[in-house]
C-alpha cells in the first residue's frame, strides 16, 4: 500500500512538473501586450505537427486570417516555444531586409553545426554570421549569369533526354499517367549531376538512378527532422545539445564526398576546361586551400536547397498549364513565336519571354515551394505594433514569414486561388510591384535571398518550354483537382500529387508512321502518301482548326419566293 501510494505520489509529482513545464511560459506574449491565440497543451498553436489531421503550414496560415487587420505581428506557440508570426508585409520587408542585422539568422542554424553534420552544416542556409557572409560569398560567383548561360546547353540536352523519355512512356500507356514531379525530378536530378559534378546521372534511363535516389533521401529525411526540430523547440536551449543529431546520415555523407573526388578526377584526367559549377569549385579549392568537406559541401547545397524545390517549380508550373488551356496555348504560342523567329530559344530568349516569366511567377506566388521562413532574432530589438507601442523581442526569439499566407491574401492578390499569369504583366507592374510591397517572396528577400535563384528559373523555364512546345498537358482523373499541400511534406507539394495524362505528342506519331512507312517501302510514294491515316488526320485536324479560306461568299442563282424570300443576286 505505501509502496502504491508512494508510486502515485512520484507520478502525480512528475506529471505536474511536465505541467507546470510545458505550460509556464504561455503568457509570454500576453505579458509583453502582443495579442495571440490560446496555445494548447501539448499542441501549442501548430496542433498538426503532431496530430498530422493536415499539413502543419495550415494551422499558421489560419491564424495569419484570423488576426490579420488586429495587428502586425501574433503571438503564437510552437508546443510551448514563442514565435511570432509577422502579419504586416512593411514588417516582413524590415525582417529581410532594413533590419536584417537583428534578424540574420535561419532558425534551422540552431539545429545543425558542423560537428555534427560535416556536410550540411557547412550549407549557407544554416550559418550564421561571418562564417555565413565567407560561404555565401565563396558560392555567389559561381552561380553569375555568365556560368548559368555556358550550363544552358547542357540544359537543353538534358531537356533532349526528358522528351525522348517521355515519348517512350507516353507509348506504355500506364493507367495513372505519369507523375509530374517525379519527371521534374529526374530532369532535376540530370541538370545537377551534369552542371555540379560533370557527370551524367542516367536518370531517364531504365531501371534505378543512385544518384537520384540518394539526392531524394537526403530530403526525404530532411521532412522527419524538421517534424523532429519543431518538437524538440519544447526542449530547453541549454539541454538542445544532448538531442542533437545529424540530418544527413554517415551513409550519404560518405556517398557524396566519393561522387564528389570521383568526378574531379574524371574532371582532371580529361583535361575539360568546361566553365562550369566544378571548375569553378576547383579554382576555389586552389585558392582558398578548401578541404574535402568543404568542397563537397558546396555541391551539396545544390542538392539540399536546389534540386527538389525546382522539380517542385516545374510541376507545379506543368500542373496549372494542364489545368488551363487556353494558358497552356498562349504559352506554347509564344514559344513556337520565338523558335519560327530565331530559329531556337536561346539563352537571352528564355529570360525574355514575357508570358512564360508570368507563368511561373504565378505559380511560384500560387505554390511557393518554400511555403514559410523561419528566421531567428539575432540581438535583442524592439519592434513597433499597429498602434506604435514597442514590443521587446528577445535574442533568439523565432520569427515566423508566411510567404504562402501573404501569397493568398485577397487584399493583394484578388480572386488569389486563381492561376492569373496576367497579374504579373508588364502592364500591371510585373513581378517588381509585388516584391515591393513585400508580398511576392518565393526566394526570400535582402542578404540572404536564394543564391540559386537565377540559376533555378534558368533550369525550371527550359523544362517548361520543353514540355509546352512538344506536349499538350492535360491532368489525369487520379491528380485531385484542388491543390492540397501534402501532409507529409514540408514544401508545397499536392497531396496524391499531380499525375498528367498520357497522350502520344502528334509530332511523335506524326514521325513514327512516316518512319514506319519508309522502312517498309524504302521510300514515301504517290501512293502511301494517300494512305498515311496519321497523316491524314492531322492535315483534316489543322483544316478544320485553320481553314485557309475562312468563309465562302456565295451567291443565290434562283429567285425563289418560300419559305424566305431571297432575291436573285444576294450574297450569303
Ligand atoms: C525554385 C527553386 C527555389 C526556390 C523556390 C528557392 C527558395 C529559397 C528560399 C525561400 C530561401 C530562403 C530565403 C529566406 O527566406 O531567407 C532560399 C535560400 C537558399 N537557396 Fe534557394 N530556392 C530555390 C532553388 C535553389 C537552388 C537551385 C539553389 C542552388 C544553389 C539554392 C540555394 C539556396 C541557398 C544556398 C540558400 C540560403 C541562402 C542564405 O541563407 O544566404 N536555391 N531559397
Amino acid at each position: 500500500m505505501a509502496f502504491l501510494l508512494l508510486t502515485l505520489s512520484l507520478v502525480g509529482l512528475i506529471g505536474t512538473l511536465l505541467y507546470l513545464f510545458l505550460t509556464f511560459n504561455f503568457n509570454y506574449w500576453k505579458k509583453r501586450g502582443v495579442l495571440g491565440p490560446k496555445p494548447r497543451l501539448l499542441l501549442g498553436n501548430i496542433p498538426n505537427i503532431v496530430l498530422r489531421k493536415r499539413n502543419f503550414q495550415y494551422d499558421i496560415i489560419d491564424i495569419y486570417r484570423e488576426y490579420k487587420g488586429k495587428d502586425r505581428f501574433v503571438g503564437i506557440f510552437n508546443v510551448r516555444n514563442p514565435q511570432l508570426l509577422i502579419i504586416d508585409p512593411k514588417l516582413v520587408q524590415d525582417v529581410l531586409i532594413a533590419n536584417f542585422r537583428n534578424f540574420s539568422e535561419n532558425e534551422f542554424s540552431k539545429w545543425a553545426d558542423k560537428e555534427t553534420d560535416p556536410l550540411l552544416g557547412r550549407n549557407p542556409f544554416i550559418l550564421s554570421g561571418n562564417e555565413w557572409k565567407e560561404k555565401r560569398g565563396e558560392v555567389t560567383p559561381a552561380l553569375t549569369n555568365n556560368r548559368i548561360k555556358a550550363s544552358y546547353p547542357i540544359m537543353l540536352s538534358v531537356c533532349g533526354k526528358m522528351t525522348k523519355y517521355l515519348e517512350k512512356e507516353t507509348k506504355k500507356h500506364i493507367a495513372d499517367g505519369i507523375e509530374a514531379r517525379e519527371l521534374a525530378a529526374r530532369y532535376t536530378t540530370e541538370v545537377v549531376s551534369n552542371c555540379i559534378y560533370g557527370i551524367e546521372a542516367g536518370a531517364f534511363e531504365e531501371g534505378t538512378c543512385e544518384i537520384r535516389e540518394k539526392g531524394a533521401a537526403v530530403l526525404d529525411q530532411s521532412f522527419a527532422s524538421i517534424v523532429y526540430l519543431m518538437l524538440m523547440s519544447a526542449v530547453p536551449d541549454c539541454l538542445r545539445g544532448i538531442f542533437k543529431r545529424p540530418f544527413m546520415r554517415k551513409d550519404m555523407q560518405t556517398y557524396f564526398i566519393q561522387l564528389m573526388k570521383e568526378a574531379i578526377r574524371v574532371r582532371q584526367s580529361t583535361k575539360s576546361d568546361r566553365v562550369d559549377f566544378l571548375n569553378y569549385l576547383l579554382q576555389l579549392r586552389e585558392k582558398k586551400n578548401l578541404s574535402e568537406i568543404e568542397v563537397a559541401a558546396h555541391t551539396i547545397t545544390f542538392f539540399v536547397d536546389g534540386f527538389e524545390t525546382s522539380s517542385i517549380l516545374i510541376s507545379n508550373c506543368i500542373r496549372c498549364l494542364a489545368q488551363h488551356e487556353s494558358a497552356q496555348q498562349k504559352l506554347r504560342d509564344e514559344i513556337n513565336k520565338t523558335i519560327e523567329e530565331n530559329g531556337e530559344v536561346s539563352f537571352e530568349n528564355l529570360q525574355e519571354l514575357p508570358y512564360l516569366d508570368q507563368c511561373i511567377n504565378e505559380c511560384l506566388r500560387l505554390y511557393p515551394p518554400a511555403i514559410a521562413s523561419n528566421k531567428m532574432c539575432s540581438n535583442a530589438c524592439e519592434l513597433m505594433s499597429s498602434k506604435d507601442k514597442p514590443i521587446k523581442i528577445e535574442k533568439g526569439t523565432p520569427i515566423l514569414l508566411p510567404y504562402y499566407a501573404l501569397h493568398h491574401d485577397p487584399e493583394y492578390y484578388p480572386n488569389p486561388e486563381a492561376f492569373i499569369p496576367e497579374r504579373f504583366s508588364p502592364e500591371n507592374g510585373g513581378a517588381k510591384k509585388y516584391k515591393e510591397m513585400g508580398v511576392f517572396l518565393p526566394f526570400g528577400d535582402g542578404p540572404r535571398i536564394c543564391l540559386g535563384m537565377r540559376f533555378a528559373l534558368c533550369q525550371s523555364k527550359a523544362a517548361v518550354v520543353e514540355i509546352i512546345r512538344n506536349w499538350k498537358v492535360k491532368l489525369n482523373p487520379r491528380t485531385n483537382p484542388n491543390f492540397i499541400i501534402d501532409t507529409q511534406h514540408f514544401l508545397c507539394v499536392p497531396e496524391g500529387g499531380s499525375w498528367l495524362a498520357q497522350h502520344e505528342s502528334a509530332q511523335q506519331k506524326f514521325r513514327d508512321e512516316i518512319n514506319k512507312t519508309i522502312e517498309e517501302n524504302g521510300e514515301m510514294s504517290f501512293e502511301n502518301l494517300q494512305e498515311l491515316p496519321y497523316l491524314d488526320q492531322c492535315i483534316n485536324e489543322c483544316l478544320q482548326l485553320y481553314p485557309p479560306a475562312i468563309a465562302s461568299n456565295k451567291m443565290c442563282s434562283n429567285s425563289k419566293e418560300k419559305p424566305i424570300k431571297i432575291e436573285k443576286g444576294t450574297p450569303s
